[in-house]
């Protein structure tokens, strides 16, 4: 699903209203009404009372509108306007008769009006600003917000939460905290971002009518991908396939004390398909890994207790390299000597990202379209620090142009980028935030790309499998209680749900 800009946002709406002869009250009335329709599904008649702020624009405007329909349907309303501004919009204005009209008389709220008497239990819906925001909200619509935020109630936003901006960084106390964003049409970039993520705990994307076919028609610099993205991406094995047909993948790394991680990487690339997986360790990995994983073929280095040279004998179609392996001086001659000698696309996590980022020279060695996947931390030792996350997503996109790679930035939505645009993942839980799960997921990008799946594919299918693994985790157990092992059993099931019709999805439309 694509992700707009604002103004793309912006165009889609003016498109809409072409293209349908609607007039913009009418395109307003309905984006109320489904907003409205949204809230009496969950609401169900309940008597809560409901608490609606408005600003003067169109976000306003449409929190009118659903006062409107909320009255009509017998709900407590109290409405308010925040004042930030004699500059009203016209639907705006036109709903604010309207809702005159129907004997309801909206407090006006100042500077220096007291904040407005809100029970424990009752509803916040927050229409103060939209899309429309084009500068920090001033300070007594600040501490408004923040009186709302620090309340005993449920906070529904319309569109995003007010006082975020879309494309740049939010002064976050000024920012609604929602627990439910109620968007139209397409979620916003700033819903998934770490910082702004947490004001955005839940959102709903609700179909307004927004002309589809136009907004498909836009090149977008996000796209959020789930089952329905990457399902396509799926191939089906044909019954005269062998092992062969699936490629040999090699997982190099581990040293002393960290053999676990090519453990847990190889087990997850064989259960991702890949044909043959042989692991490249130093001494010490020959006897665990091979009692503990039969199917997987051990080559060992001639040193004990790390890598000092990676020989491989045969040509495998891919390596995996980096996780466990250390980054001292041998190892990272070894890895250098190796890229030297490489040609086919690598994925390079952990300490491999390491070593990149202490020998930045090492980059230019790297085959195009290397997958790396690095965590905040190892993304800052690569790219440099950044002073906020749309500064992060710049960098971050500069580096993938330079080095011509595809990066996974690992997090709570993990970023996939290639040299054209970013890819949001929608799969995952916290739980996951636990030792070893990104070298599950360095095995599985690397046994999908054994398989023939272009490294790009690889990269958005593995992120989504694994984040789907995992959540199907939670079906048994804890967040807690989740281990990366536990992520690898299940990803039997997650490749299992591209085949079968009756797949129980997660629909993207709504996330956490
Ligand atoms: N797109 C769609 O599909 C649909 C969109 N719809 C809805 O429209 C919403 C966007 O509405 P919007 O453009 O009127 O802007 P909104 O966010 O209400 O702000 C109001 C105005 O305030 C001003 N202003 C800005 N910052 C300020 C500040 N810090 N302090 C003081 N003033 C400030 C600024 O005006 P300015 O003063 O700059 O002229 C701005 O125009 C969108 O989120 C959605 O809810 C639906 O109705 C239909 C379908
Ligand atoms: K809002």
């Amino acid at each position: 699903m694509k992700i707009l800009s604002a103004e793309q946002i912006r165009a889609a709406d003016a498109y809409t209203i072409q293209s349908q002869n609607l007039r913009s009250e009418e395109l307003m009335e309905r984006a109320g009404i489904t907003i409205f329709n949204w809230l009496h599904q969950q609401l169900n008649g309940s008597p809560v009372t409901l608490h609606i702020f408005c600003g003067i624009g169109n976000n306003g405007g449409d929190g009118l509108v659903v006062a409107r329909h909320l009255l009509e349907h017998g709900y407590k309303i109290q409405v308010y306007v925040v004042n930030y501004s004699d500059k009203r919009s016209q639907d705006f204005l036109i709903n604010f008769d309207r809702l005159k009209e129907q004997k309801v008389w909206p407090e006006i709220l100042k500077e220096k009006s007291p904040m407005p008497d809100i029970q424990d239990g009752d509803i916040v819906v927050d229409a103060i600003f939209g899309t429309g925001l084009n500068r920090e909200p001033s300070p007594w619509v600040g501490r408004l917000m923040q009186d709302l935020n620090s309340g005993k109630n449920l906070l529904v936003s319309i569109d995003i939460p007010s006082g975020m901006f879309l494309d740049k960084p939010s002064d976050l106390g000024r920012v609604i905290h929602a627990n439910y964003v109620l968007t139209f049409q397409h979620p916003k970039l700033v819903f998934f971002l770490p910082s702004t993520g947490s004001f955005c705990e839940q959102w709903v994307a609700l179909d307004i009518g927004l002309d589809e076919a136009f907004i498909n028609s836009l090149d977008t610099d996000y796209e959020l991908i789930g089952y329905h993205e990457i399902r396509p991406l799926y191939r089906f094995r044909s019954k005269f396939s062998h092992k062969g047909t699936f490629g040999h993948a090699v997982i190099a790394g581990g040293s002393h004390g960290k053999i676990g991680a090519i453990k847990l990487a190889a087990e997850a690339c064989l259960r991702s398909g890949s044909g043959l997986v042989t692991a490249y360790v130093p001494g010490c990995g020959l006897n665990p890994l091979q009692s503990s994983i039969p199917e997987v073929m051990v080559l060992t280095d001639g040193e004990e207790k790390e890598i000092r040279e990676i020989k491989i004998p045969f040509q495998p179609t891919v390596v995996g390299i980096g996780m466990g392996m250390g980054t001292s001086k041998p190892s990272l001659a070894a890895f250098r000597s190796f890229l030297e000698g490489w040609s086919s696309p690598v994925v390079v996590d952990a300490d491999g990202l390491n070593m990149l980022a202490k020998e930045k020279a090492m980059l230019k060695l790297l085959p195009p379209l290397s997958v790396l996947t690095p965590h905040p931390g190892e993304l800052e030792r690569l790219i440099g620090s950044w002073k906020n996350e749309f500064e992060k997503l710049e960098m971050a996109r500069e580096f993938v142009k330079k080095v011509g790679c595809i990066l996974v930035i690992k997090g709570a939505h993990t970023i996939v980028l290639d040299k054209e645009k970013g890819y949001v993942n929608t799969s995952g839980n916290p739980g996951m935030a636990t030792a070893g799960s990104g070298d599950v997921l360095t095995g599985v990008i690397t046994g999908l790309l054994a398989q023939g799946y272009t490294p790009l594919e690889a990269a958005l299918m593995g992120v989504y499998v694994h984040g789907r693994a995992g959540d199907l985790c939670l079906q048994a157990q804890s967040m807690e209680s989740l281990t990366a092992g536990d992520i690898i059993i299940q990803l039997g099931t997650a490749f299992r749900e591209f085949y079968l019709e009756d797949s129980t999805q997660s629909n993207e439309e709504e996330g956490e």
